[in-house]
């Protein structure tokens, strides 16, 4: 419905909308809406009594406008609104670019609020769309909390204390060129949201060790602790034990501050996941990545992902993940498919280095996709749930791969 303003708004007067009202706070006792006049928008605090009154006519009635009674809102209330309209511009970029991936709740109406049914049906509500999603809220929040306790210029104070970068593409490629096999990336794995408990005896460190006897030419540390039951305690334990393997950090990066902190606990390289993060934001983190020494591997699941990576410079490392982290399915002929054709004629000329991820567990796996073009695969599941995971790599790969 379209509404048009018949009069302007002052403190505390009666307005006619312009345009439907954009919700900037649902508090219900804080009720704050954008409000877009003829030629402007502007924030306003809501009465809401009339605010309720307001919304039943436009819920019972097609009527060319609606009435509210509204007030200024102070400075630093429009200082957070201008907050909310960044993040909602972010929110359209990575839209415009396929991510379907939300960085955290649309601001709604609380549940126990009865409001109009049609604004509570276009905005679906705090509840994540899939397990990606629920991830990556939580992440949101877990951030800023962290941030606040460590701000980015005392964590980059600690950078000198960190310990040397190793090499993690170059292992990839040495031990690709050793064993004439793809390079292995094993992961560091207690629980996924897919599988739940891998591994009730879980020693991070004893399996760290296990898997660079095996043949490992590098680790992945899984540090979600919700999600994954990982730790950063557990990657700098690893890192600490006297492994070699360059390590991994298997997060859920949405900012800058994360690559800084696993540098400082001691990773060599991060995951960048394109299903999360714009390109812009791929390009930054990839800057700051080199700025800290940490290999980025910017993971993609599906053709516009890759071809948007394929875009951006600087990228070394591309990991396919076979799992849609949306819904869980497995299908390792994501792999192939993906490297079909211009595409892997581009990454051939690039020289980037695909890693094959997930779902894989048999030495067939592993000919598929290496067949397909991969020189690196990521293995959690089929290595981690062997009692002996060194024995687990050489059921894998069909051979023992150890040097
Ligand atoms: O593994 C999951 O259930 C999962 C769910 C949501 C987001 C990410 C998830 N996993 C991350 C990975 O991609 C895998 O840990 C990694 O590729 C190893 O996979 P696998 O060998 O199948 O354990």
């Amino acid at each position: 419905m379209a509404f048009r303003a018949s009069t302007s708004s002052s403190s505390s007067t009666t307005i006619l909308f312009a345009q439907k009202p954009n919700w900037v706070s649902s508090d219900i006792h804080n009720p704050i809406i954008n409000l877009t006049f003829l030629k402007s928008t502007r924030p306003f605090r809501l009465n809401h009594s009339l605010f309720v009154r307001a919304l039943k006519m436009d819920g019972s009635a097609i009527r060319a406008s609606v009435e509210a009674k509204v007030s200024a809102i102070s400075d630093d209330e429009a200082l957070r609104v201008k907050e909310w309209e960044v993040g909602m511009f972010q929110e359209e970029v990575a839209a415009s670019q396929g991510i379907r991936i939300r960085r955290r709740p649309p601001t709604v109406q609380p549940q126990h609020y009865m409001g109009p049914l049609e604004f509570r049906s276009q905005d679906e509500g705090d509840t994540p769309r899939n397990i990606l999603e629920e991830i990556v809220w939580t992440k949101d929040i877990e951030v800023s909390q962290m941030k606040e306790r460590k701000p980015l210029v005392e964590l980059k104070n600690e950078l000198e204390k960190a310990p040397p970068v190793r090499d993690f593409v170059g292992a990839l490629k040495s031990s690709y060129e050793q064993t004439g096999l793809p390079g292995l990336i094993a992961e560091v794995k207690k629980a996924s949201p897919s599988r739940g408990i891998l591994r009730e005896d879980f020693d991070p460190v004893e399996i760290a060790k296990s898997y660079e006897k095996g043949g490992a030419a590098c680790l992945s540390v899984l540090t979600d602790e919700k999600y994954f039951q990982g730790s950063f305690e557990n990657l700098e334990l690893i890192r600490n034990s006297g492994v070699k393997c360059p390590l991994l950090c298997k997060e859920f990066v949405i900012d800058a501050w994360q690559i800084y902190n696993a540098r400082v606990k001691g990773a060599d390289g991060i995951l960048l996941i394109a299903a999360v993060l714009p390109d812009l934001d791929i390009k930054y983190m990839i800057n700051i990545c080199k700025l800290v020494g940490l290999t980025a591997l910017v993971e993609v699941h599906d053709e516009r992902e890759m071809d948007r990576v394929l875009g951006i410079d600087g990228v070394e490392l591309i990991g396919i993940n076979n799992r849609n982290l949306e819904t869980f399915e497995v299908d390792i002929g994501n792999t192939r498919n993906l490297l079909q054709g211009e595409r892997g004629e581009m990454i051939r000329q690039k020289g980037i280095i695909v890693v094959g991820e997930s779902g894989l567990f048999s030495p067939a796996d592993i000919s598929y996709v290496q067949d397909a073009g991969v020189r690196a695969v990521l293995v959690g599941e089929s290595i981690v749930k062997q009692k002996d995971p060194a024995k687990g790599i050489s059921g894998l790969f069909g051979k023992d791969i150890s040097l």
